[in-house]
């Protein structure tokens, strides 16, 4: 039985406003991409990486992979038009190559600040489970647009009842194949904001939670590259 990631690198990052896609800038004169390759690359439990990645990107990304000694990375796939054709692209190309019971890991591109204790947790939660998807309590209250006034609210959802969810998240690689194909099939779960995780709610799965971490924060916004430079100058980190 082997662990593999999937790491989604098929964003142009709009939100970012950048001229380069997030996954690409340098920080510390490395690539966010390589941060979160190199995760992958010393957790003792991963045994290969496939990376999908932005078209026109992927020679650059096998070049960085050489340069900073990601042994691991076995494919580069080309992602595709949305989150979720990118992910099942991922998916596919490993049927053939993947067993059944094997562990895949999907985690994003632009969290390049990922522990060794999250991605450990996460396997073992998907061993015991069939899937684990990482997730932390919800410290900020909730409120609920109004349906004819997006400007206002009269009610709220206990923070108590919610749990945020973040990648990486662990399926057996036979759920996942079959549950992408269904999806696609049905077209169900492959709407703009989904990812895996809703995809699986949708077709009726049972997901369980695994630890997160509030380091492990989505490269999103300018702001966000900001904390994640004050965090590596704090931490001395390269
Ligand atoms: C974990 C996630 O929020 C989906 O539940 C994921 O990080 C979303 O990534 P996206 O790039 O914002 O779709």
């Amino acid at each position: 039985m082997s662990n593999i990631a999937i790491i989604i690198a098929g964003g142009v990052g709009k939100r970012m406003g950048q001229s380069i896609p997030k996954q690409f800038i340098n920080i510390n004169d490395k690539p966010v991409l390589v941060y979160t390759l190199e995760s992958f690359q010393k957790h003792p439990q991963i045994d290969a990486i496939e990376l999908v990645c932005l078209d026109g990107w992927q020679n650059v990304a096998r070049a960085y992979a050489e340069q900073y000694g990601i042994s691991k990375l076995k494919w580069i796939v080309t992602g595709g038009a949305s989150g979720q054709e990118s992910i099942r692209n991922g998916v596919y190309n490993l049927e053939g190559k993947a067993a059944d019971d094997d562990v895949i890991l999907i985690h994003d591109g632009v969290r390049p600040l990922l522990n060794s204790e999250v991605i450990s947790d996460v396997i073992v939660k998907c061993q015991q489970y069939g899937n684990g998807v990482t997730s932390m309590p919800y410290n900020e209250q909730i409120f609920v647009i109004d349906e004819n006034d997006e400007t206002v609210t009269e009610k709220y959802i206990p923070r108590e009842t919610l749990r945020r969810v973040s990648t990486p998240q662990a399926y057996r690689f036979d759920l996942l194949d079959q549950k992408y194909h269904e999806a696609f099939e049905k077209k169900i779960g492959i709407y703009g904001s989904a990812y895996t995780n809703t995809m699986m709610v949708d077709l009726g799965v049972k997901l369980h939670f695994a630890a997160g971490s509030d380091m492990n924060i989505k490269l999103t916004t300018p702001e966000n590259l900001d904390f994640f430079k004050a965090y590596l100058n704090t931490n001395h980190l390269e």
